[in-house]
Formats: C-alpha cells, sequence, structure tokens
C-alpha cells in the first residue's frame, strides 16, 4: 500500500541547506501496521508529509495504494487518512461540528460511515458539543483518530498520536489501530513509545534522515547482541561521564532511573568494574543484566554515528 523509493528531502534554511531525508526506501502491506522510530529531528515529519502530498520530494518516488503522491496526488488524498503531529483540528469548533466538517470533505456524512468510527466516537458522544480545544488529550486525540477515519481511507497516516496521552487512552488507541488494521487499513505511524514500537507489524529506526533497518519487533531485539547492564549509584550524571570513559564501555546512556551499559566484550569483568566504582567514591551502587528493547538496539545502531549519546 505504500512504497517509497530513495526518498530525499532536502530544505534551504537561511545560511545552510538541512538534510532531512537520505535516500528512504520502505513499502508497507495491507492492513500492516508499520512503525517509524526515531528521535526529534530525525525526519520522521517530512517523511509522513511527502507521503500525504503535502510536500514535495528533492528526490526519488514514492506512492500510496498505487498512486504516485506527485502525479496523482488528488487520489492519494481520497483514500489516506493523515493525523499530524500537532493537533489540527478547530479549536472553537464543538466534536460534532469537527467529524461533521471533515466528512463534508470528503462528501460524505457521518452517518454514511458510522461504522467506521463508532467504537470510537461513542466515547466521545458524552462530550459532543464540547469545543475540541476543550477536550482532554486523549480524548483530542481519539476525535483527530474519529476526523481521520470518517472518509473510510485505506492508509492512516498517523503522526506521533498519542504523544502526551495517559497510558489508559494509549492502550484504548491501540486496541482501535490493532482493529483497524485486522479490517485491512495499512497503518504507518511513528511514536517515541518503545511499548507502542511493540505493537508494530514491523518498524524502521530512523537517524539523521537515514532508515538504520526494517524489521519486526522480535527480529530488530535479536540483532542486539552485546551484553547489556543496567547501573545505578548516587550522583547518576558523574556516572555516566565516567562509564563512558572505561574503555571496555560500547556505549552507555539513560534509560528512566539507571545507565544501559554495553560492553566491546561479553566477559566484560563488571564486578570487577563495579569495585572500581566503589573505589572511586561511588556509593549505593546497584548493577544487574537486562534484557534488551528496541531503544538498546537503536542506541547500538546510532552509537558510532553520534558519540554514544545517541542523539
Ligand atoms: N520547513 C522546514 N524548513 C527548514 N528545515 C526544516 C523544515 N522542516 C523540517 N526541517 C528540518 O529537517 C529536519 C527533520 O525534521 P522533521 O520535522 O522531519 O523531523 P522529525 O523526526 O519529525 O522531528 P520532530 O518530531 O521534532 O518534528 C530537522 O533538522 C528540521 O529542522
Amino acid at each position: 500500500m505504500i512504497v517509497a523509493e530513495d526518498i530525499c528531502m532536502k530544505y534551504r534554511q537561511v545560511f545552510k541547506e538541512v538534510v532531512a531525508l537520505k535516500n528512504i526506501s520502505l513499502n508497507v502491506k495491507k492492513g500492516e501496521i508499520f512503525g517509524l522510530i526515531g528521535p526529534d529531528g530525525a525526519g520522521k515529519s517530512s517523511l509522513f508529509r511527502i507521503l500525504t502530498t503535502l510536500l514535495l520530494p528533492t528526490g526519488g518516488k514514492a506512492s500510496v495504494g498505487g498512486y504516485d503522491v506527485i502525479k496523482q496526488f488528488r487520489e492519494v488524498r481520497n483514500i489516506v487518512g493523515y493525523m499530524p503531529g500537532k493537533f489540527s483540528l478547530y479549536q472553537d469548533l464543538s466534536v460534532e461540528e469537527n467529524l461533521t466538517f471533515f466528512a463534508s470533505v470528503f462528501d460524505t456524512t457521518i452517518e454514511a460511515n458510522y461504522d467506521q468510527v463508532k467504537d470510537i466516537y461513542e466515547q466521545l458522544l458524552p462530550f459532543k458539543n464540547r469545543k475540541a480545544g476543550a477536550l482532554s488529550g486523549g480524548m483530542k486525540q481519539k476525535l483527530g483518530l474519529c476526523c481521520a477515519l470518517i472518509h473510510k481511507p485505506k492508509v492512516l497516516f498517523l503522526d506521533e498520536p498519542t504523544t502526551g496521552v495517559d497510558p489508559i487512552s494509549r492502550k484504548e488507541f491501540w486496541d482501535v489501530l490493532k482493529r483497524l488494521s485486522g479490517d485491512g487499513i495499512s497503518v504507518f505511524v511513528s511514536t517515541p513509545y518503545m511499548d507502542e514500537a511493540c505493537l508494530c507489524d514491523r518498524i524502521g529506526l530512523i537517524f539523521r534522515g537515514e532508515l538504520l533497518d526494517v524489521d519486526t519487533p522480535e527480529r530488530l531485539i535479536g540483532k542486539h547482541e552485546k551484553k547489556l547492564v543496567a547501573f545505578k549509584a548516587k550522583n547518576m550524571y558523574r556516572l555516566l561521564g565516567d562509564i563512558r570513559k572505561e574503555p571496555g564501555v560500547y556505549s552507555c546512556f539513560t534509560f528512566g532511573d539507571s545507565l544501559h551499559t554495553t560492553f566491546r566484550e561479553k566477559d566484560f569483568p563488571v564486578e570487577e568494574f563495579v569495585l572500581s566504582l566503589k573505589n572511586a567514591g561511588y556509593t549505593d551502587v546497584e548493577w544487574k543484566n537486562i534484557e534488551t528493547g528496541i531503544e538498546d538496539y537503536f542506541m547500538m545502531l546510532t552509537n558510532d554515528i553520534s558519540d554514544g549519546t545517541g542523539y
């Protein structure tokens, strides 16, 4: 349903040129949930905007549902639903007015396509006369999804749809996405949440405009072959610097309240290293071997490019 071949995007800024996308090639099948994962500035929104016909790429070609995003942009617009990263609905219109408006743009009505949005819209019904701007974060996103779905698109583009949304609403949102993919709708979604990344059928890891890897979450995690240890101690900031200085350490980055660390050799003597940290004055030192997650694999891939910081 989505095919991108060697997509490039360069922006002209005042004194320089920014390369936002470098030769991006990917494909997304019918009914597949494809997650695009990467830090701020990686190029995610640029790719969304190109695939939804809102931005002309500076190189390469792409099609959605078999239609070329440049030459057949009108056909593409008819078959895609797009939820941009920033809340894009009319804040001064009510819930019902927003949905009615989006339906009318596609020459349809809420009634005609009610089955498509029923599950989500019923949760919004108690607030249907409330202005969109006065909804909670989770409700805003559900309304955004209803508006993106009301014309029965074949492909949904969701740019960070659950950022800032509470965990329960996030789960409900993903339950809806799973149902939509079961109905044959392809979903192209970006998210900063790694637990959500694992719910995708396949993931593309994007960094500084480059697609570093594309695979299923399980296979990506399986590609991380380094020993992984989480460290904690008092003065975590100093600890981060000191762990990174250790020659046997390959990468170290903050993950929640601990420091996820990988080593160049599998048999790195962690206990001896912990002793040396204690001798260097660290107190309350804790460490444990941990299972790898997608973020760990991502950080491992970006380590050499980004001097161990991951960004
Ligand atoms: N209209 C623009 N003009 C100039 N530079 C831009 C423009 N839009 C994006 N960029 C630059 O292109 C790069 C990629 O930005 P993009 O918004 O696509 O990334 P992103 O992964 O979506 O990040 P974020 O989530 O922070 O928006 C960044 O360096 C950004 O500053």
